[in-house]
């Protein structure tokens, strides 16, 4: 299938890294809750907005499917989350530390990994394959791009958070509508000079968030960015303009992280199409490759950890 061979491009990349995610394989667990604004009820029936405390399940990764991988590299970060509203309805989503992909299409995923993974022959990318790929995709490196402008992230909890896809909301009345949303940190966004870089282990960011939510909570804003007609709603490498209007929908807070890797997020997959009622995907043909991919990586890992 072609969630299989983008699993299995991914393990080509990284190498086979046994019960670990193959993608945002290097992360740790936290929890929470989430509380909805009004702002959001007027574009949302969904319940996890209705203004009560809302528990919440979070993951914070590095990009790629390296577990042992370094915290000091130009990446993206990862902010997955599920809520589960009083009502039972579970919403799980899985966030990136840029506003866009880099792919357009589920089968350009396979190929982007493949061409940058090394050659059994070579033990290296074949520079000519990247090359051509790249020619032929531009839209491909606008997230590298993107990445290679920001400083190393000093903090999971001072980092912005995107979507990326988009998705349709439905009010109380039917009406629908198209947004992208993202999480806004409260303490800013914070970046790592170089000279600050060099005094830090690999694996700081998960010492840095405990020792951050030890001292207070740490709190996210959550924004609606809201389509207008003709916005592509479809190719998430493609961002929206920043003229678009954002809407304030709600708070999320970051209370406790677990003292180790583990925890009850290694059980689960944030599979972005578990959705509450009231919000829908879109169409966008990556979002939907998402939810078999995540499945056939977490049936993976897991038979591998009861080996
Ligand atoms: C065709 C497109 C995609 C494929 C094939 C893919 C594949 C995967 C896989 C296999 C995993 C590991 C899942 C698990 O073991 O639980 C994963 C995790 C993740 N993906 Fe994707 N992904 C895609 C698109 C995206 C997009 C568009 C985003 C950003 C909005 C994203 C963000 C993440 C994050 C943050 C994680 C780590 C989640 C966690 O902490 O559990 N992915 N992806």
């Amino acid at each position: 299938s072609l969630a299989e061979q983008q699993v299995n491009a991914l393990e080509g990349l990284a190498g086979k890294q046994p019960t670990a995610r193959r993608s945002g394989a290097k992360g740790l667990c936290a929890s929470g809750h989430f509380t909805g604004h009004a702002d959001a009820r007027a574009l949302t029936s969904a319940s996890v907005f209705n203004g009560d405390k809302v528990p919440v399940i979070a993951r914070f990764s590095v990009g790629g499917g390296n577990p042992k991988g370094t915290d000091k590299a130009k990446s993206v970060r990862g902010l997955a989350l599920s809520f589960t509203a009083a009502n039972g309805e579970v919403w799980q989503m899985a966030n990136i530390s840029a506003p866009i992909f880099f792919v357009k299409s589920p089968e350009d995923f396979v190929t982007f990994v493949k061409v940058r993974s090394a050659d059994p022959a070579t033990g290296k990318p074949d520079p000519e394959k990247l090359k051509a790929f790249n020619e032929a995709h531009p839209e491909t490196l606008l997230q590298g791009a993107y990445v290679a402008k920001q400083p190393v992230p000093a903090s999971y909890g001072a980092l912005n958070y995107w979507g990326v896809n988009a998705f349709e909301l439905n009010d109380a009345r039917g009406q629908s509508r198209f947004v992208r949303w993202q999480f806004v940190p409260e303490a800013g966004v914070l970046g790592l000079s170089e000279e600050q870089l060099k005094d830090l282990p690999n694996d700081f960011l998960a010492d840095e968030l405990r020792a951050r939510v030890a001292k207070a909570p740490v709190g996210f804003e959550f924004k609606l960015q809201l389509a207008e007609p003709g916005d592509n709603l479809l190719d998430p490498t493609q961002a929206w303009p920043d003229s678009r209007k954002l809407v304030s929908a709600g708070r999320l807070v970051i209370d406790k992280v677990e003292a180790m890797a583990g925890g009850d997020c290694d059980r689960i997959t944030f599979n972005p199409l578990i959705t509450p009622k009231g919000i829908k995907p879109s169409a966008d043909p990556v979002l939907n490759a998402r939810a078999a991919a995540y499945g056939v990586s977490l049936g993976r890992r897991l038979s591998e950890t009861a080996n």
